[in-house]
């Protein structure tokens, strides 16, 4: 089954999360052509004090 994973810092509504886990499934299964009941998102919120880029926490960018 495809499991797709989404890093993203918090601060998005549950209205906008609910939005994107429809869209990207109903593409999922039209691309990979596979059913939408074997797609799975796993969305995980990062703060900005423990992502980095470059060497800096984005907190202190
Ligand atoms: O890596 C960056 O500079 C920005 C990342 C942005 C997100 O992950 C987000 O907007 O959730």
């Amino acid at each position: 089954m495809p499991t797709l994973h989404l890093e993203m810092h918090p601060g998005r509504t549950v209205q906008q999360k609910r939005a994107f886990v429809r869209e990207v499934t109903k593409v999922t299964a039209e691309t990979l052509a596979c059913p939408p009941e074997s797609v799975d998102i796993l969305i995980s919120e990062v703060p900005r004090d423990a992502w980095a880029k470059a060497g800096k926490l984005l907190a202190d960018a």
